[in-house]
This record gives C-alpha cells, sequence and structure tokens, in this order.
C-alpha cells in the first residue's frame, strides 16, 4: 500500500519535508475530544503511528530527523511505543549519512518484570555514549525527561531531545530548565496551517 506518489528517496530535504506534512495531516491529526497522557484535555490529537510505521513516512521520518541530529550523536534512544519506529528509521538512515551507524536504544515505561529486568532495550553501548532522545510528540515534555533519566542512570550521556512534533504547551521550557538541548523537525502550526490550507469546514 503506497500512500505517495512519489519514492522518497529521490525527494530534497524541503520536498520531504512537505510530503511529511502531507502524510501527518492526512493520516495523524484529528480534531475531537481527546485526553492526554499528561491528563490534560486537548480538542486535538496527532497518532504519528500510522505515518512512521509505514515505508514511507518511517523513511521520511528517519532522513529528516538524522538531518537535525549533531555530528557528536553517537546513538539514539526513545520511550516506548511511539518512539520505537523512529528510532529504527532513524538508526537506518545513519547507515548512509554521517552522524553514521547510530545504535538505537527503545525505553521501557516499566522495567520487564521478569527475564532481564530491564529497562532499556537495544545493544550494550560504551558507558559515556552520547546519545539523543527522539520523540514522536511532546506536550508537557515529561516522557522524554522520563527517557533522558533512564538513559543517564544506564551509564550514557543524554546530550539533548529531538521531537517530530513539539505541540508548543511548555516542553520546550520543561527542557531549558532541566538543561538539556532541544531540537523538533515540526510544530503544531506548521501542521495546522497545512492542514487548514486544505480542509475547507463544512457548513
Ligand atoms: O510530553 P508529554 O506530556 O510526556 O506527552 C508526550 C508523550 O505522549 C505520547 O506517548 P503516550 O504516553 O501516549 O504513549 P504511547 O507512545 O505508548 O502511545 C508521546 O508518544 C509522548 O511520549
Ligand atoms: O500528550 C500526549 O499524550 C499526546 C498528544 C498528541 O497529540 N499525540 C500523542 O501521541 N500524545
Amino acid at each position: 500500500m503506497l500512500i505517495l506518489d512519489c519514492s522518497p528517496l529521490t525527494l530534497s530535504a524541503d520536498e520531504a519535508r512537505e510530503k511529511l506534512l502531507y502524510l501527518l495531516t492526512q493520516l495523524a491529526y484529528r480534531e475531537g475530544s481527546f485526553t492526554l497522557t499528561s491528563g490534560r484535555y486537548s480538542d486535538y490529537y496527532i497518532n504519528c503511528k500510522p505515518v512512521t510505521l509505514h515505508p514511507q513516512g518511517a523513511y521520511l521520518v528517519g532522513s529528516l530527523l538524522h538531518g537535525l541530529l549533531p555530528p557528536e550523536a553517537e546513538a539514539v534512544a526513545g520511550m516506548t511505543l511511539g518512539a520505537d519506529p523512529i528510532v529504527t528509521a532513524v538508526s537506518l538512515a545513519s547507515l548512509q549519512r554521517q552522524p553514521a551507524n547510530l545504535p538505537a536504544l527503545i525505553v521501557r515505561k516499566q522495567a520487564k518484570g521478569h527475564g532481564t529486568q530491564a529497562w532499556l532495550e537495544g545493544p550494550q553501548l560504551s558507558p559515556g555514549t552520547r546519545v539523543w532522545i527522539l520523540e514522536d510528540v511532546v506536550t508537557t515534555g515529561g516522557s522524554a525527561l522520563q527517557a533522558v533519566e533512564r538513559v543517564q542512570e544506564a551509564g550514557y550521556r543524554a546530550e539533548g531531545i529531538l521531537t517530530l512534533v513539539d505541540r508548543l504547551e511548555g516542553a520546550e521550557a520543561c527542557y531549558q530548565e532541566a538543561g538539556i538541548p532541544f531540537r523538533r523537525l515540526l510544530t503544531i502550526e506548521d501542521i495546522r496551517a497545512y492542514y487548514r490550507a486544505r480542509h475547507t469546514p463544512e457548513r
């Protein structure tokens, strides 16, 4: 099942960003009544998974987010579940460009209750590895900060947080207070502007 009429492999960064906005507004952005993970109420929701779990969407997300990482990045990590396909997509993108060969870690919401008892899944990395935390959406910023803590507890350096979408509801200030660098690909304003330009409200 293809959802784009072109191959994402040959697009420029600007074209890729435009195609990703198209996918997010078609498949992820919905208006209605929603409760968020923080307990907040929202009149819209962005479920990125239909995009990040599609080959064309995953490719766009992987290459665009990888392009926002600094050259010093050595690994990526993300809080399950939304970040799972994203860390994999960025890790794969790193096979082709610098920063290269970034392993991916998945942070559990709870430690595994049996077997390894692990909080983190993925390759064992060297102590002090420079890890960037990836997110699909940030709202309060709390989930990514939990991922930061888990990565630090494992002996790695959490160097920054990078999100696909920032809802502009306080995450940036939260990360600033925590002293952790923050980058984003898109904001809710980008998504709403694209959505409004293509959806006429019914009368
Ligand atoms: O900035 P915050 O206020 O923490 O909100 C953002 C978090 O909420 C979503 O995850 P969710 O808890 O819905 O879980 P899921 O990824 O397992 O669907 C999203 O993937 C972020 O991790
Ligand atoms: O804050 C959240 O829980 C949240 C908001 C949103 O738009 N999308 C999402 O996956 N989580």
